[in-house]
């Protein structure tokens, strides 16, 4: 598969760019004409940059307002044409993409226009380059690629093709299937760019929003399925205008274009199984039925803080590591490591000398661990390993969100008793149970700007899909949600929270903890106002809520009085949907912001209480403050 993405879509200087794209495994870039142009050096030095890194300049574009000009408009765009090839020929691409005209003097006409292309190929010919026609989803008279198509089949030249590009087409709705009747080798090179649904003017839509195919909403794998479809098996090219992408960082945003048209052409292949289909074979998207446990690393002399108040919420140690400062503490179906090993050759270690306290990796329940392994890295993940002493396990893993580190673990014998091989049992009574039964879902905390990143990185990997996006009001900023979570109930959930600003409690975390990270784990009971009796007594504090909230919720849903007195009196959130209901309590924050919440959900209620969340915030908040509540 040849890959290639635009310099419009990187950040930075065409250096870093083209490091960037070359590091991430793309084999081309198109040279987009004005990031060559502000750029200090000769055609021939750029060709030889792009040589060095070992990239194809798969594509010099744009050229603009071009076919059926009056004259002298007419005669001035072949000049122009004319002294592009000459800089196509020095920068060693054969490829000119011109869009369709937005000019308000161009005529229009699909002869006029076939026309002027034919003479154009004959131009080019000379050259020795060839020009390839797009229609921009705004073009004057030219907007949809069934028109663009039929010009360059009336040109009928050689040197004359078709450019499809996957925004314009997919964004007014044009039939994609009407891309299978056009011959693969009059497509020159196709475009992949994705865009989340917004209703808004398509121009600006297209320059400003734009993201990867798999961000987006548009049903970019079955546009490919239909250009697969005609042969195509030229580049496969990402073009990504957006705001966001111009000031991210160029490795990632490279490293998430590689992805996606990885993930992209795995899916074709599998849409279209009797098309020969040049992407790495690996196996299908991961199905994770859940988090087997999640380990924090923390120091000798800090980690009481963390173990009390897991025994505050009925946690009870159950092993010890065989060889290593690591507890293992459990209650149901959970299991929370706790590490604090400082022997000097563990990743725990590094990530506690980093972060400080945190809960730096997880295990995801999978069907085959190897399989998850080899999936994962055939989509650019990072494979984790790490020295091993005697008698321990090499589990699979990979690395994530903020360097964490997930492990994939299956029933095979090895995996299955880890806890046995590697653990002693420990007899310590505990002081109770909690009725705390499973994670219910992990919650990250990134910077806004990683947020597409990591709902890639989890959708393409895992079978999962993204809820929509929610706002969080935090009175020191918006701080964005979204959950990914598996397509079968009781499966994996994540909810990933993207903060802009520091001043919000979620940035804080990311500020003091130096990064992303997971800032909360959300655990499971059956019975939320037993659980809170259990909690009462083993002298757990849940965050405690403002009695505004009560009066409101009482209000809003029109609950019993006495119900809401209960939910108050134990600090419970509540929510309630068609589908069922939702009760959360929060624990207080340790830490630089680390908390847990307890949730029962009834019914198939689904969500994650977001409409809670901005009370939730406040009361952290409140905690936060040196004196604890306002003085009245
Ligand atoms: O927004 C534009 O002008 C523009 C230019 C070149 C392209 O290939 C494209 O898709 C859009
Ligand atoms: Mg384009």
């Amino acid at each position: 598969m040849r890959t290639s993405i635009a310099t419009v879509s990187i950040s930075g200087e065409f250096p870093d760019k083209m490091a960037a794209i070359a590091k991430a495994g793309f084999s081309g870039v198109e040279i987009f004409e004005n990031d060559f142009l502000t750029y200090d050096a000769s055609p021939r030095e750029v060709a030889q940059m792009a040589r060095d890194f070992g990239l194809e300049i798969t594509l010099f574009q744009p050229f603009r307002d071009f076919e059926g000009m009056p004259e002298p408009h007419r005669a001035r765009a072949f000049e122009r044409a004319q002294r592009k090839f000459d800089i196509m020929g020095e920068l060693g691409t054969d490829l000119m993409l011109i869009c369709s005209n937005v000019s308000p003097i161009s005529l229009g006409g699909i002869d006029r226009a076939a026309a002027d292309f034919h003479e154009l190929g004959d131009l080019a010919a000379k050259h020795g380059v060839r020009v390839g026609y797009e229609a921009l989803a705004w073009g004057r008279h030219i907007n949809d690629h069934r028109d663009a198509w039929e010009i360059v089949r009336r040109a009928d030249h050689r040197n004359v093709g078709l450019i499809l590009d996957s925004f314009h087409t997919l964004s007014r709705k044009i039939d994609v299937n009407s891309i299978r009747s056009i011959p693969g080798d009059k497509i020159f090179i196709v475009q992949l760019a994705d865009a989340p649904l917004i209703d808004m003017d398509l121009l600006y839509w297209s320059r400003h929003f734009r993201n990867m195919p798999g961000e987006g909403d548009l049903p970019v794998v079955d546009f490919m399925r239909a250009v697969a479809a005609t042969g195509y098996d030229g580049p496969l090219s990402l073009e990504i205008f957006n705001d966001q992408f111009r000031g991210g960082s160029a490795r990632a945003l490279a490293e998430d274009g590689h992805r996606s048209l990885v993930y992209v052409m795995d899916q074709v292949r599998r849409l279209e199984p009797d098309i020969r289909i040049d992407v790495p074979p690996m196996p299908d998207r991961i199905q994770a039925t859940g988090v087997s446990f999640v380990e924090f690393t923390t120091a000798e002399a800090e980690k009481d803080n963390l173990v009390t108040l897991l025994k505050s919420l009925g946690f009870r140690k159950t092993a010890r590591h065989r060889n290593r400062n690591v507890d293992l503490y459990t209650q149901a179906d959970i299991r929370i490591v706790v590490n604090s090993d400082d022997s000097g050759d563990s990743f725990a270690g590094s990530s506690y000398f980093v972060h400080g306290t945190n809960a730096y990796a997880y295990g995801m329940k999978v069907e085959n661990a190897q399989d998850a392994l080899a999936r994962a890295a055939a989509l650019d993940a990072p494979v984790f390993s790490e020295p091993r002493r005697a008698g321990e396990t090499s589990v699979p893993a990979i690395q994530g969100v903020g360097n964490g580190v997930i492990y994939f673990l299956d029933d095979t014998p090895a995996l299955a008793s880890i806890w046995d091989t590697e653990f002693t049992p420990v007899d310590d009574p505990g002081e109770g149970d909690a009725g705390l039964k499973r994670i219910d879902h992990l919650a990250q905390t990134t910077h806004y700007d990683e947020m597409l990143t990591w709902l890639l990185f989890y959708t393409s990997i895992f079978e999962t899909r993204r809820t929509p996006m929610v706002d969080v009001v935090d009175p020191g900023g918006l701080v964005r949600s979204q959950a990914i979570e598996s397509l079968s109930a009781n499966g994996f959930r994540l909810t990933m929270n993207g903060a802009d600003s520091r001043k919000t409690f979620a940035g804080k975390f990311l500020a003091e903890g130096f990064g992303s990270s997971i800032q909360h784990i959300a655990f499971t009971t059956d019975d939320i106002f037993a659980t809170a009796g259990a909690l009462a007594a083993l002298d757990f504090h849940a965050l405690p809520i403002s009695r505004n909230y009560y009066d409101d919720l009482e209000a809003r849903f029109g609950l019993e009085p006495s119900f809401s007195d209960a939910l108050r009196e134990a600090s419970i959130l509540y929510d309630r949907d068609d589908n069922g209901e939702y009760f959360q309590i929060y624990s207080r924050t340790f830490g630089e912001g680390f908390f847990f919440e307890i949730v029962e959900r009834r019914g198939a209620y689904n969500g994650y209480g977001a409409m809670n969340a901005p009370f939730r915030i406040a009361a952290q908040r409140r905690l936060l403050r040196p004196e604890g509540m306002p003085k009245r």
